[in-house]
């Protein structure tokens, strides 16, 4: 079992809201197809949730009425992202069927629960060979009414159930540079004592890369092989993906 989050940076610019690029998304998808696999697939949020999740302070619940017009665009713009995502797959032949977090995932005062028979609906669809897909979403919070779950813990949460022998994290860059993105060198192997400078982008909900990198190292910790690199790198994930060492990427270490 295989595990990829298709980070916003790897097909959009979350400056711009709304901007798409297909590329890098077709690019993913023909690899799937050419290494005839079937991962769970997660997407992030891009430029068309976080813009929108920050404009109405999503990220720190709901402390007023006005901001649930934001939860609903939000999941509305999320919709629109998910329908241009899956419909590159399916132009391609590739079957997706898409499980809308919001609906499956809660925050309640003890953690994260996810609905009973989603684990099991997640290996059938892995069975018939059709891509199941998640998406960093706003979901309902116990505490806030309302929160943000980012794409990147939704690998952990599923990681923890599905057990997957690799969680590639793909992105606009090749992988975790030492002085920020594309600054220093590139980190082949990261470990929760590697020390970096990064950057976040003002929009992002979700704690950007050392968000990500908190959500890896959990990974790791699993035993799960995993990856951060570009999407666009194709011989290093058809590497991955042929149990191979990739010549790009960071590779996170649990120790
Ligand atoms: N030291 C660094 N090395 C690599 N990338 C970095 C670094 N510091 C900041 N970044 C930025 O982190 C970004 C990746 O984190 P981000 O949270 O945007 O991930 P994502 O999963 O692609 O996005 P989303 O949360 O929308 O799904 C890259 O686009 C890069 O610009
Ligand atoms: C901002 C929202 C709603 C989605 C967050 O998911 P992420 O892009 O994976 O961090």
């Amino acid at each position: 079992m295989i595990l990829i989050k298709l980070g916003g940076s790897a097909f959009s610019n979350k400056a711009k809201p709304l901007s798409f690029h297909e590329e890098p998304v077709r690019n993913l998808a023909l690899l799937i197809k050419q290494h005839g696999i079937t991962p769970v697939l997660i997407h992030g949020g891009g430029s068309f949730a976080h813009p929108v999740a920050k404009a109405y302070g999503l990220d720190k619940g709901i402390r007023d009425d006005a901001q649930l017009i934001g939860v609903s665009l939000t999941s509305l713009t999320l919709s629109l992202l998910n329908e241009r995502i899956t419909s590159i797959f399916s132009k391609l032949g590739l079957p997706t069927y898409t499980i809308r977090t919001g609906a499956v995932f809660m925050r309640t005062l003890s953690g994260l629960k996810l609905s009973g028979d989603v684990v099991d609906l997640v290996r059938r669809l892995v069975g018939m060979r059709i891509i199941p897909v998640f998406y960093g979403d706003v979901i309902h919070d116990y505490e806030l009414g309302f929160s943000i779950l980012s794409g990147d813990e939704i690998m952990v949460e599923l990681a923890k159930r599905l057990k997957p022998r690799y969680a590639l994290f793909l992105m606009d860059v090749e992988g975790v540079y030492s002085e920020g993105p594309r600054r220093g060198e590139l980190i082949r192997v990261f470990k929760p004592s590697t020390s970096i400078s990064y950057s976040s982008s003002g929009v992002d909900a979700t704690g950007g890369l050392m968000g990500k990198l908190k959500h890896a190292i959990e990974l790791a910790e699993m035993s799960v092989q995993t990856y951060l690199c570009s999407v666009m790198d194709q011989e290093s994930i058809s590497l991955i993906l042929t149990g191979g060492e990739p010549r790009g990427c960071t590779r996170i270490e649990a120790t």
